[in-house]
């Protein structure tokens, strides 16, 4: 099985191609965990499979290391748009992508060699209610800087979704956060019946942000694209930042330029970038 491992801002996937290479009846969150798992697999944050769609050019699926379906991926859906333009199955430099969290239009920018160097995405509107989270409580209410109880402990938290679920909780210091200790607890508080991604945030200027995540099904990762966009409107909720201009987000891994724009759409522009290609022997897999 023909792989390509990719990244955005370090945080990587194993992408299969199922354009040429379709995988029926296959146990995807197995093979997925098996495939990101450095003892049986080579390693990454997750899997992801670029698949035909029937309602957009691509669709695309994303499972994280634990094997755990998510529904959006920011940093790979960079990767994918990269992967479609630089394989040449997109001709076009506009083209949309389907995922289980909505469709979103993808602009890549690509250099004299045809090859992408850059890839702007409209992540469209996000969801506030606490029934689009998920998350319980009163469903039509909005989670914005709201003190919630967590086991022992209550933090102020605002609630986004990106087609995925984010808890942002603004510090003053990012890297003094005890995210190893803190995300596992929040990720799998009964307060979120599909769990949720945890996102630190520090305010650095009207117009820029320190991010850390601990991601839903992976832990800690460099970067996490959805939750990027979650964290700028998070900030914008909360007047942290100021509305509608583009903010630098800086991740372990890297910036991205997030920008909540005038008609609800959020839109992020960043790099991708390949690892390896390789095989998989199928029968140390099945
Ligand atoms: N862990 C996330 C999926 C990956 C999101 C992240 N890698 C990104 O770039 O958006 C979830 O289960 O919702």
């Amino acid at each position: 099985m023909q792989f390509t491992k990719m990244h955005g801002l370090g945080n990587n996937y194993i992408f299969f191609n199922l354009l040429e290479m379709p995988m029926d009846n296959q146990d995807f969150e197995q093979l997925a965990r098996t495939v990101s798992n450095v003892n049986t697999g080579i390693g990454s944050d997750g899997m992801i499979l670029i698949c035909p769609s029937e309602v957009a050019d691509y669709k695309m699926r994303i499972f994280n290391e634990d094997g755990s379906e998510g529904k959006n991926c920011g940093n790979g859906l960079r990767c994918v748009a990269k992967y479609l333009f630089d394989h040449m199955y997109a001709t076009s430099t506009a083209f949309s992508i389907e995922t289980l969290g909505g469709i979103v239009h993808v602009k890549v920018e690509p250099d004299k060699k045809r090859i992408v160097q850059s890839v702007t995405i409209d992540m469209g509107k996000p969801q506030l209610t606490k029934e689009m989270i998920p998350m319980k409580g009163d469903p039509e209410t909005q989670t914005i800087n709201e003190q919630l109880e967590i086991g022992e402990r209550s933090f102020q938290m605002t609630c986004v979704s990106m087609g995925n679920p984010h808890a942002i909780i603004f510090v003053d210091d990012v890297e003094a956060f005890p995210l190893e200790e803190i995300g596992p607890e929040i990720e799998n508080a009964d307060l979120f019946p599909e769990r949720v991604n945890l996102g630190i945030v520090q305010v650095k200027s009207r117009h820029e942000i320190h991010y850390r995540v601990w991601e839903r099904g992976s832990g800690i990762t460099m970067a996490c694209g959805t939750g990027a966009c979650a964290a700028v409107v998070a900030a914008t909720l909360n007047h942290l930042v100021d509305r509608y201009i583009p903010i630098t987000v800086h991740l372990p891994g890297g910036q991205l330029t997030i920008r909540w724009d005038e008609n609800n759409h959020v839109w992020k522009r960043g790099e991708a970038a390949y690892i390896c290609y390789g095989e998989f022997i199928t029968d140390t897999i099945f």
